[in-house]
């Protein structure tokens, strides 16, 4: 079984405006609520790309209800826990420019944390932990690695899509898969990557250390995977952007569904890309048919040689 772990979920308010005027008082041309955090995201991806999972997570408050709601009405399965305090807003508008301001989260107690853990004591042996998004204000960033040895016990793939601290601890644990943007991995080697050449060279060390797949994702440019010796380039398809909102989130969801179904490595980040694209081309996250019409325009190439 899959489980996503989103420790601070979102209701994404997307707002879209022709203009937006700060100081002013800004009309909307369309609004709409989506239940959002990266976990929840790689659950209704995978959904929707018939993989059976389950979502964790702490949800609060009318907010963390709609996500409750919006996911039964979807069939997802989920074993949240419910915390005082209301999940976080996200506000994401959409002018000439996508700006995004992005709340901070509940407080969470320590016996809320430690039933969390207690879910992780219930993993097994082949299942898929994926720990995904920021962690709300009250968590130490060493909660993922508690999470993380907790699943390695058990020997549980663990997925880590997450930036900062908690992201740079995760290494030292050899997940399964982690998916960093350009500037996530910047963070982790504390540079900034301006290059091609420079995602190569950090990327392989990911590998070196010890990660067993990396995907660096390059938004419209597409993006790179590491794995052992195999280094594949992905160049995305070519679309109208509506909403890039989740699209990392749908890369993760992509490569997962096809690994649990046997896919080749090629084949899997082949439909990672085109369900990052098909969301970025999307006003919510991607259908199984878009990913599915999508997937030949996914151009792969191998760089040969990694040495
Ligand atoms: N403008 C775009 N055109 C085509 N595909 C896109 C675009 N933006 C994102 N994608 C797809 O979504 C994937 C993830 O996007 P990215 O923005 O890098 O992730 P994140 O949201 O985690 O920063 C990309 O690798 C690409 O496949
Ligand atoms: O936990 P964070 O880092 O604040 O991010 C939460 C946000 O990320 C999202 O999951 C989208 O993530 P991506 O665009 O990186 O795929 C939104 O749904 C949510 O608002």
């Amino acid at each position: 079984m899959i489980y996503t772990c989103t420790l601070n979920p979102s209701v994404d308010y997307v707002v879209e405006a022709q203009q937006i005027e700060l100081g002013k008082l800004n009309r909307a041309t369309k609004t709409a609520y989506f239940p959002g955090g990266k976990g929840i995201n790689v659950s209704r991806v995978l959904k929707r790309l018939h993989v059976h999972n389950v979502a964790l997570g702490f949800i609060g408050g009318f907010t963390g209800q709609f996500i409750a709601d919006e996911l039964k009405r979807e069939h997802i399965l989920t074993d949240f826990i419910a915390v005082p305090g209301q999940t976080r807003l996200n506000i994401k508008l959409k002018g000439e420019k996508e700006t995004e301001i992005n709340g901070a989260g509940p407080i969470i107690s320590d016996e809320h944390k430690e039933a969390l853990i207690a879910k992780i004591k219930q993993l097994k042996k082949g299942d898929i932990l994926v720990l995904a998004g920021s962690l709300p204000p009250s968590v130490d960033d060493t909660f993922y690695v508690t999470m993380i040895e907790e699943a390695k016990k058990r020997r549980v793939s663990v997925v880590v899509d997450t930036s900062g601290n908690a992201l740079k601890q995760a290494i030292a644990y050899e997940p399964f898969l982690l998916k960093p943007n350009q500037t996530e991995l910047g963070e982790l080697f504390g540079t900034h990557i301006h290059s091609r050449h420079q995602i190569i060279e950090y990327g392989k060390k990911l590998i070196d250390n010890g990660v067993q797949h990396v995907i660096v994702s390059l938004a419209g440019d597409g993006a790179i995977l590491f794995h052992k010796d195999v280094i594949l380039i992905a160049q995305a398809p070519k679309g109208i952007v509506k909403n890039s909102v989740g699209a990392g989130d749908s890369m993760v969801a992509g490569f997962l569904a096809a690994y649990v179904n046997e896919a080749s490595l090629e084949e899997a980040f082949r439909y990672s890309v085109a369900a990052g694209s098909a969301t970025a081309f999307s006003e919510d996250l991607c259908t199984e048919e878009e990913v599915h019409r999508l997937l030949g325009e996914v151009n792969i190439t191998r760089m040969e040689d990694r040495v």
